[in-house]
């Protein structure tokens, strides 16, 4: 029997199963719309139980009916036969026939580990693995392992020969694919490392740890739902571009409910994607920024009245410039929060009026508190307070940092002379360009350092309230709208993730830990990264500090990464070759795939530029389907953006940084020697040279680069 024909027979025998799981989730389908149904009508009983009852019920089926209705490509993707002679089906979802049986295991339970986890070393009582690919409901094709030979039943028939191969071929969409289907045994691993703790991935470009980190936040959302979804799963990437990127990922795994930032956007109000140069990065990052803005937040007001002055019955009272100043140094001992302590501030001023008062023996004196009631009536008097001492936001203060004077005041002794200069400017376009990706997690300590002002506290609605007027939530959609809704409510001030995943760690400053750590206090962790990929120019070892700092002693497990999925070899050999210059002895993983297609190396001078980059974009429009990712130098986007403005979307223009995560089906690369000698230099072009899967070309007016 001929190949093709021994696939066409096992692909009908596959086509049977889908067939009954499909007809069996029409079933499911229609009798969650039922139940649905049936839940409404229980309104008409009327008393208060019927209706919690009603709302449970139609809750419950609702969102059974939604997990249906999704829209899952490749349903069922993978097969087991155990030696026990036994057969699992393992997909995106669990479903039972009609008889409870398993038609499909969730992907995710413990039945289901031994599809990613069985060797042919070790092969967990599976004799044969297979992934089956379809297209809709329609089964395309097979791939097999046989694991345990020995233990083959006569006449099982292997076919394929690589479905991990395969689907690393596919073009790449604007949006990361989840690999749900062929997950690598020490991915697995990691993946189901244990909830509680920090779980560590490392490795090295395409090995996975992004797509681990979300898969991961997907099982844990499967292994105990009530604790990861009620306390919430926080998802920190690098840069708008990149959670985009990944946007996607856990949605189609069928979770909603993770909340994904980056750091420019972890703090509410904020969404910043502006970038400082290394240098600037590395010191707003350093954790004695503490110190300098710690000063800034005692400092007095610019502009604010240096004097006080009021007729009172005739007596002038006077606060000098000392005075004020005293006052407001007496109110901010010992780490108070200046928005916090506004009032102790202000009643030092009464204190010290009435002694004044007192001492000018103003006739008709009243008792203190009438004293106080009469100041607080005058507009003179209060305007002077809030002019004096006004509720800071901490942008407010933050922008103090743009007068070069206070910038130095506050830095004197913390920072060194050149630092304070390479700092200088880097605040100016606060107030018209809003902060740059560094600056948020300094609005982030600075709003800790002063505390909120105390406002009254907003009832907060709970959308599964069904009491006292009844807050009829009764279809799906509207549940997952007040859920978000709560969600947005929460992330005001939300801090208690019970899960935090960090990816690309390595970039994280100290500042930045701090700044992620404050949401995570009663999380485990996940955290994933590659130290050789860091842009991170600052101290190493403060790094680490700030890290461990916000990890705390909880248990650590840690993975490594081994296999590069992401480019050819050809491709990351170039990659490797880079990062070897500076990191000899790197282990670096394996990359599984060849193309036979070398990358371009193409040296031009500064006038041909613009049109070879456009002639070489072209090029790979015509070569690949999928994404092309320009990269330029950071200072340069905008510039090289308009070389091939035009072109179709599937064009991409992103600078060396915000490249980092990212992934296109062909990359053409401007001024690599130019990438090299900016920012973290070396590293970064690393990054920039490892994000292809199929075709790279570097092109620039420097040859230099290329070791
Ligand atoms: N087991 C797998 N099966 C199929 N594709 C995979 C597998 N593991 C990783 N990939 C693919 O390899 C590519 C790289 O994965 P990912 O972005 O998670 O790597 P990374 O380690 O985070 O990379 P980097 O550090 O370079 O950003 C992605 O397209 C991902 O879908």
């Amino acid at each position: 029997m001929s190949d093709t024909t021994v696939l066409e027979q096992e692909i009908a025998i596959e086509q049977q199963h889908v067939d009954r799981v499909y007809a069996r989730l029409a079933e499911l389908r229609r009798d969650a719309s039922r139940a649905e149904k049936e839940g409404y009508q229980l309104a008409g009983v009327g008393t208060f139980g019927a209706l919690v009852e009603r709302d449970a019920m139609v809750f419950h089926a609702a969102r059974r009916r939604h997990a249906l209705d999704t829209e899952y490509e490749g349903l069922v993707f993978g097969r087991l036969d155990l030696l026990t002679g036994a057969t699992h089906y393992v997909g995106r979802m669990g479903i039972r026939d009609d008889g409870s049986k398993p038609l499909v295991v969730d992907w995710r339970a413990p039945a289901a580990a031994a599809f990613y986890r069985a060797t042919p070393a070790d092969p967990l009582g599976v004799v044969r693995r297979r992934m089956i690919q379809s297209s809709r409901e329609k089964v395309t094709g097979i791939e097999d392992d046989l694991l345990d030979p020995d233990a083959a039943p006569e006449g099982m028939r292997v076919v394929g020969d690589g479905a991990l191969l395969a689907s690393l071929a596919k073009a790449t969409g604007r949006g990361m694919r989840d690999i749900v289907a062929t997950i690598q045994r020490e991915q697995d691993d990691a993946i189901r490392s244990p909830a509680s703790g920090v779980t560590i991935v490392t490795g090295g470009p395409g090995t996975g740890k992004t797509a681990v980190a979300l898969h991961r936040a997907a099982y844990l959302l499967y292994s105990d739902r009530s604790r990861f979804a009620g306390g919430g799963i926080l998802v920190v990437g690098p840069s708008g571009v990149f959670v985009d990127y990944i946007a996607t990922v856990l949605p189609s795994l069928g979770e909603e409910t993770a909340t994904l930032r980056s750091l420019g956007s972890l703090v509410p109000g904020w969404d910043a994607t502006r970038v400082d140069s290394g240098e600037v990065a590395a010191i707003k990052g350093s954790l004695r920024m503490r110190r300098v803005l710690e000063r800034a937040s005692h400092d007095a007001v610019p502009g604010a009245p240096t004097e006080l002055r009021l007729l009172y019955r005739g007596t002038l009272l006077r606060l000098g410039a000392k005075d004020l100043d005293r006052i407001r140094r007496a109110a901010l001992q010992r780490g108070a929060r200046r928005n916090e302590v506004r009032g102790h501030g202000f009643d030092r001023v009464f204190n010290d009026l009435w002694a004044q008062a007192r001492d000018a023996k103003v006739s008709g004196l009243p008792e203190k508190r009438e004293f106080e009631a009469e100041l607080a009536d005058r507009t003179d008097f209060r305007e002077f307070l809030k002019a004096w001492w006004p509720r800071f936001t901490p942008m407010r203060v933050l922008r103090w940092l743009a007068d070069p004077g206070r910038l130095r005041a506050y830095a004197n002794g913390v920072l060194s002379r050149d630092e304070i200069a390479t700092l200088q400017g880097s605040f100016d376009a606060l107030a018209t360009e809003g902060p740059t990706i560094s600056d948020v997690a300094l609005l982030d300590e600075l709003d800790e350092l002063m505390g909120r002002p105390r406002r009254p506290q907003k009832k907060s609605k709970n959308p599964f309230h069904v009491r006292d007027g009844i807050q009829e939530v009764s279809t799906f959609a509207d549940r997952q709208a007040a859920t978000r809704a709560q969600q947005v409510q929460r992330d005001e001030d939300y801090r208690d993730y019970a899960h935090v995943v960090v990816d690309e760690s390595q970039d994280v400053s100290p500042m930045q830990w701090r700044m992620i750590g404050r949401r995570g206090q009663y999380a485990s962790w996940t955290v994933v990264g590659d130290p050789a990929q860091t842009a991170w120019s600052g101290d190493p070892a403060e790094l680490d500090r700030s890290r461990d700092r916000a990890l705390g002693s909880r248990k650590r497990n840690s993975y490594a990464l081994t296999t590069n999925y992401r480019n050819s070899s050809e491709i990351f050999e170039v990659a490797a070759k880079v990062i070897r210059t500076i990191m000899p002895d790197l282990p670096l993983p394996s990359a599984v795939r060849s193309t036979g297609v070398e990358p371009a190396d193409v040296v031009t001078d500064a006038r041909g530029l613009p049109e070879t980059v456009r002639e070489l974009t072209e090029k790979q429009l015509s070569e690949v389907d999928g994404t092309i990712g320009l990269i330029t130098p950071v200072p340069r986007r905008d510039e090289m953006a308009e070389w091939v403005a035009g072109l179709p979307e599937r064009v991409q223009v992103v600078t060396a940084l915000e490249a980092k995560g990212m992934e296109y089906d062909a990359v053409v690369l401007v001024e690599p020697a130019q990438i090299a000698t900016d920012l973290a230099g070396v590293r970064t072009l690393y990054v920039a040279l490892s994000r292809a899967t199929q075709r790279l070309t570097t092109v620039g007016t420097d040859p230099g680069w290329l070791p």
